[in-house]
């Protein structure tokens, strides 16, 4: 299957299909908050647009990343997300890279947000449907950061039907790559929005069978689990 790796600022004219990578942390966190039970996640492009939405419709919690801040119920970070109950939940998600991604790609006929956790569920979808050329939308480091990278290309073999592909030298990659690093100084230091699991959180292949596709809902861009649904 012919496929392109870009940066969010390299994107051009509007692909057919978008395959919007974040491995560290944004869609591994996506990934994890549906396992705990989110029924939807709602992409926001800003701290304030996610705050009012969450404002305006009970119910609905608000996820950002960086440290824990006043009116939001999460932060981006997979050993936190993992241990919380959001059963039935609508989640507003706001962050640096991985939402900024998805909402470039808002006009495209199928975005599928992804990471090493939804790799396989990832590229059976795209598989199981035909879909022709896949834009790899590469999230983190203006399109160089080489977790995401790393996650692209993996899912790009799986897609050509490699589904045996070895994952170790894709995932040695992610592990030494600087978002990997800041997060193990980040827990170093106490910042407080990282846990200690979550660069292993982050490295685990298949953890889910479900792929995230993300639809537009009248003005909302909205992520929802497509496929098997298994929990923790
Ligand atoms: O929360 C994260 O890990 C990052 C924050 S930053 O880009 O490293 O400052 O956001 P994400 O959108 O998940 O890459
Ligand atoms: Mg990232």
């Amino acid at each position: 299957m012919d496929q392109r790796l870009v940066g969010i600022g390299e994107l051009g004219e509007v692909p057919r299909v978008a395959v919007v990578v974040d491995v560290m942390r944004a869609f591994t966190v996506a990934a994890w908050a549906f396992a705990r039970g989110a029924e939807r996640i709602v992409l926001a492009s800003s701290e304030e647009e996610a705050l009012a939405l969450k404002e305006s419709r009970p119910g609905w919690l608000a996820l950002k990343d960086g440290p824990p801040a006043a009116g939001f119920d999460a932060v981006n970070s997979p050993g936190l997300v993992k241990s919380a109950d959001l059963s039935g939940r609508t989640v507003v998600q706001k962050t640096t890279a991985g939402t900024v991604g998805a909402l470039a790609v808002a006009d495209a006929p199928l975005v599928l947000c992804a990471s090493f956790v939804v790799a396989g569920a990832t590229a059976r979808l795209l598989r199981a449907e035909g879909h022709g050329p896949v834009t790899f939308v590469v999230t983190g480091e203006e399109g160089r950061a080489d977790e995401d990278l790393a996650c692209a290309e993996y899912i790009g073999r799986r897609i050509d039907g490699e589904d045996d592909a070895e994952a170790a030298p894709y995932l040695r990659r992610a592990r030494a790559s600087r978002a990997a690093a800041d997060l193990v100084d980040g827990v170093r230091l106490g910042y407080r929005g990282v846990h200690r699991d979550d660069v292993e959180l982050c490295l685990e292949v298949d953890r889910f069978s479900f792929a995230m596709v993300a639809r537009r809902d009248a003005s909302l861009m909205v992520l929802r689990p497509v496929g098997e649904h298994d929990g923790p």
